[in-house]
């Protein structure tokens, strides 16, 4: 059988690493290109003796378009930027897109929308399929209780993440929001500080621990007089992001262009 040609964007990055490492070790699954930011060390190097293991035989490019010649995928956790102009390549090419990055604004869903016109993109703010069939539980919960239920959404995450809130806990908030039957952006309540003044009733917040080496936690809190539920998800191992978006690369050959994410992957919607 043909393996599935893979490039990986940011491959010096934590999932870039954990990706390259579970491609080589696939039975499906060949590497067939790294890229890296313009400026970084490891460009024009073999990707594996970086990492400081077996060398791959790559070179890490910095050119999207070289990266992606032998590609069958492309998979992407970056930066917006990185990741809205390898949407636009790609879609140029008819490679499927993989995209894990977060912290994109409405302009680069928008951006990547409109590439996922032209070919196959699954997006997701989260891989793993604890998170996922946890948004459906949310959703659920949210769809049985009335707004005495607080909602308010608490994640962590290790000291280098740059943004907030997570990628996870807007899915959260989206999924809470749509069973509820509101609209996110206009009840989300971000980060209270000072005299904020009493909760808004059928406010949803969102509040972000920044700290060592958290991989990721959330807590979807539903807080009533008397009583409150709690929705939990903790990852304690990158892998479990790298595997959906492998497992993403692999569904996604042979799929009509267009946008989709992991609740289409794993089958739950
Ligand atoms: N959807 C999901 O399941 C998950 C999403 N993420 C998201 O993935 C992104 C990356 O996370 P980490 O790996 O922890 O970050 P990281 O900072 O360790 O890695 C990002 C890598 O991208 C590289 N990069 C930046 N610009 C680039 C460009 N123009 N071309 C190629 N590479 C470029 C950086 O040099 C770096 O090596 C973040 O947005 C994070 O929130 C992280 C884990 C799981
Ligand atoms: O930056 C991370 O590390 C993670 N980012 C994703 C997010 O923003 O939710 C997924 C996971 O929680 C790890």
């Amino acid at each position: 059988m043909d393996r599935i040609g893979i490039a990986v964007m940011g491959g010096s990055g934590r999932m870039g690493r954990m990706l390259c490492d579970l491609i080589r070790d696939s039975d499906d699954l060949r590497l067939v290109g790294v890229t890296e930011a313009p400026g970084h060390p490891w460009i024009g190097h073999d990707p594996g003796r970086m990492a400081g293991g077996a060398d791959t035989g790559l070179c890490v490019t910095d050119t999207p378009a070289a990266a992606i010649t032998d590609a069958r995928a492309v998979i992407d956790f970056t930066t917006p930027g990185a990741t809205v102009a390898m949407a636009q390549a790609c879609a140029q090419a008819g490679i499927v897109h993989v995209i894990g990055t977060t912290g994109l604004s409405r302009d680069d869903i928008a951006a990547i929308d409109r590439a996922a016109r032209q070919t196959t993109i699954v997006r997701a703010g989260n891989m793993s399929l604890g998170v996922n069939l946890l948004t459906q539980l949310v959703r659920q919960v949210a769809e049985s209780l009335d707004d005495d239920y607080d909602i308010e959404i608490v994640e962590a995450h290790h000291r280098h993440k740059v943004d907030a809130p997570s990628g996870t806990a807007l899915m959260l908030g989206h999924a809470a929001a749509e069973g509820r039957g509101v609209d996110l952006d206009a009840v989300s309540d971000r980060g209270r500080d000072g005299i904020t003044g009493a909760r808004g009733r059928g406010a949803i917040g969102f509040h972000a621990i920044r700290g060592g080496d958290i991989v990721g936690e959330h807590d979807v809190v539903f807080a009533a007089d008397g009583e409150r539920i709690v929705l939990r998800h903790v990852a304690s191992d990158r892998s479990v992001f790298a595997r959906g978006a492998l497992r993403a690369a692999r569904w996604a050959q042979g799929k009509a262009p267009g946008a989709y994410d992991m609740l289409d992957v794993l089958g739950l919607r």
